[in-house]
């Protein structure tokens, strides 16, 4: 690890954006596509202030919404770094819609990116470690060798039977 420590809260990244009309499908409600976007950047912001570098996304687990969320309505992403590895990062999103004049606030959804930091040339480099400190962030850190090593074997960078962790979790060699 080439750079000091960092802690998750050092790379917590907050985004407030509210629903226009060019953000909405035919029933007024925000666009899958217009989320992700925002949940991209987001976490590109998080990974970013971990790795003091260009990152780009390197993949994105799967997202499903909860709850639509409605025209004129806020929406707030909250992003953090979960965990680093030798050149990547994980990051977790949590989207909140808000209504402002009723004073509702719902959850809508949660999403794991990873992103890899690179030089100028593309190449990837290494990243500093992140050193958990609350209960919670100790959790997402624990999960995120499973979950990179899930995302690894899909993407067919992993074979299934080095994904330790996997293993462990089905018992597969019982
Ligand atoms: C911010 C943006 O939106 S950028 C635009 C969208 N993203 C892009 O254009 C990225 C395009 N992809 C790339 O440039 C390359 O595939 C890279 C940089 C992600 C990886 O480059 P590779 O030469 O394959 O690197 P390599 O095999 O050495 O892996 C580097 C790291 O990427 C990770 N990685 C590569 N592919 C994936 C994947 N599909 N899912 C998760 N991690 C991955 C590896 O696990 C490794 O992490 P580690 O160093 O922490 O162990």
């Amino acid at each position: 690890m080439p750079k000091q420590a960092k802690n998750p809260k050092d790379t917590y990244t907050i985004m407030t954006e509210l629903v226009l009309p060019n953000d909405t499908n035919p029933l007024n409600n925000l666009m899958g596509g217009r989320l992700m976007h925002w949940m991209d950047i987001v976490s590109a912001i998080a990974a970013q202030k971990h790795c003091n570098r260009i990152v780009v996304t390197a993949s994105v687990d799967n997202i499903s919404f909860q709850h639509p969320i409605a025209l004129g309505d806020v929406v707030t992403l909250e992003a953090k770094v979960t965990r680093a590895f030798s050149s990547s990062v994980e990051v977790h999103i949590v989207v909140k819609g808000e209504n402002i004049p009723s004073g509702k606030k719902y959850p809508s959804n949660s999403a794991f990116f990873t992103f890899v930091a690179v030089d100028q040339s593309g190449r990837p480099i290494d990243v500093p470690e992140l050193i958990p400190e609350t209960e919670e962030e100790q959790e997402l850190f624990d999960g995120a060798l499973r979950r990179r090593q899930l995302r690894l074997v899909l993407g067919k960078r992993m074979k299934p039977e080095e994904a330790t962790e996997l293993k462990s979790i089905f018992k597969l060699d019982e």
